[in-house]
């Protein structure tokens, strides 16, 4: 009888080694346990900050809650299981805020529509892993452009979050200007924002989800926030956000839509393979400075997650920088993401805690987040004057104008004068040109990926 049991535990164990394979990694189960909750701790304020952010764009905050840790739960899973990296996946912050001030409140999208969008972007983002067609993306947007949209958005978002905070305000006389500090509520954005950045200057774990309670509490304490209700509750419907995607898939085909799609297209596809890659660096699995297969699969996995989220009823997906933390506390395998995928389940109680995160406590880490996009400035070619003032014009315009086509016309078009100016014409034709014969040879790739249908070999080659 006992032997019996023996044999079953050891079929159980080789089960799971020959799946998570962490024994051959150098790893413990302990160990990817312990990776996978620290990673959680360091995200998982995206869980309170997204829906009061959607919030604002008039998704029901309830509803948004349920749909970002659904989100996370089929991202962690997809990354664990088809790209097996120990990378947390959620509704990326930044193309949130980018969703909700720009795009709904700035541009007047309504929300449902945007939606569609994003789930338009996630199978434009899918067909294009699918297709390895990553190179031809990567060399679509020349790169001193795609960084200043890193900036420009970055910039957008710090914005939107003293704005949130009560930090600067219209004035009549000069547009914006700083606050009279009157409004107690301002003061609790300063004390998130100082917190913080404290805690994030001495690189303690989780550090923007601690910043959050602590700004929430110091709320509750000092009665500018309500105290909630209850800490856990039952799970919010997710009707008022579910489906609603495909349901306003017919209101993307204009221009301005399809401007926007291309924003969340590339913003993401940029935002997933920088990360991968950096990740991928820091767990030791580039080697010989080789790019290693499972980016294409990580790609792979952020669209599979980015659709679900859209249907949901969320924005596009992330690869979480945050996952740098469980990688640094030893994460190597895939369960460090089913570890997270586990907490994003338990956490769907924990909803009445919404009540407690208003813009006050959201403002520090939309300005922290703000000016970790920033870093971006440094690949652009400030010595070239063609290059530099198209640059600067999209990272100027974005947090001014609000709409993000203007933006990235204002930066084309000029790039485009500039460019032929300094008799560098050839260069833009050149890219239209690889542009359209890559167009021909990947639609003639994609009807055999179709008529291959049922044959999923091809994950394996992605
Ligand atoms: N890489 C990445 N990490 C994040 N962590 C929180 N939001 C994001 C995001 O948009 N991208």
């Amino acid at each position: 009888m006992d032997k019996n049991i023996d044999i079953a535990t050891e079929k159980r164990t080789n089960w799971f080694e020959r799946q998570f394979k962490i024994k051959a990694s150098g790893s413990t189960i302990k160990t990817e346990i312990i990776a996978g909750i620290t990673t959680f701790i360091a995200m998982s304020y995206i869980l309170f900050v997204n829906p009061t952010i959607l919030g604002d764009a008039g998704l029901d905050k309830g509803a948004v809650f349920v749909a970002t840790a659904l989100t996370g739960v089929v991202g962690c899973l997809a990354m664990a299981f088809i790209a097996n990296y120990p990378i947390a996946v959620a509704p990326g912050l930044g193309s949130n805020a980018f969703f909700a001030y720009s795009v709904v409140l700035g541009m007047g999208i309504p929300w449902q529509t945007a939606l569609a969008g994003v789930f338009v972007a996630s199978l434009l983002f899918m067909l294009v892993t699918v297709l390895k067609v990553r190179e031809v993306v990567i060399n679509a947007i020349p790169a001193n452009l795609k960084a200043a949209m890193a900036v420009g958005i970055g910039l957008f978002i710090a914005f939107t979050g003293l704005k949130q905070g009560g930090i600067v305000v219209g004035s009549a006389k000069s547009f914006v200007t700083i606050t009279s500090w009157s409004d107690p509520h301002v003061w609790l954005t300063v004390f998130g924002l100082i917190v913080t950045i404290v805690l994030l200057a001495r690189k303690v774990p989780g550090a923007l989800f601690i910043g959050l309670a602590a700004t929430a509490i110091m709320g509750v304490v000092t009665g500018l926030i309500a105290m909630p209700h209850s800490i856990i509750a039952s799970i919010p419907s997710l009707a008022p956000t579910f489906g609603v995607s495909i349901m306003n898939i017919h209101n993307v085909f204009n221009v301005q839509m399809a401007v926007v799609i291309l924003v969340f297209f590339f913003s993401v596809f940029f935002d997933t393979t920088g990360t991968v890659i950096g990740l991928a660096q820091q767990a030791g699995f580039i080697k010989d400075n080789k790019m290693p297969k499972e980016v294409g699969k990580a790609l792979f996995a952020d669209s599979t997650s980015m659709i679900a989220g859209s249907v949901f009823g969320s924005t596009p997906t992330a690869c979480y920088i945050e996952s740098s933390t469980g990688i640094a506390a030893g994460g190597r395998t895939d369960f460090t993401a089913v570890v997270v995928a586990i907490m994003f389940v338990l956490s769907l109680f924990f909803s009445p805690l919404l009540a407690v995160v208003t813009s006050q406590v959201t403002a520090p880490i939309l300005i922290i987040v703000g000016s970790f996009m920033m870093k971006s400035i440094a690949n652009i070619d400030w010595s070239e004057f063609e290059i530099s003032f198209a640059a600067f014009m999209i990272i100027l315009c974005v947090p001014l104008t609000y709409n993000i086509s203007y933006d990235l016309a204002f930066g084309l078009i000029t790039y485009t004068i500039t460019m032929i100016a300094a008799g560098k014409g050839k260069k833009c034709i050149r890219l239209c040109m690889s542009l359209r014969s890559y167009s021909y040879y990947y639609s003639s790739q994609c009807t055999n990926y179709l008529l291959n249908k049922g044959d999923y070999s091809w994950i394996n080659q992605l």
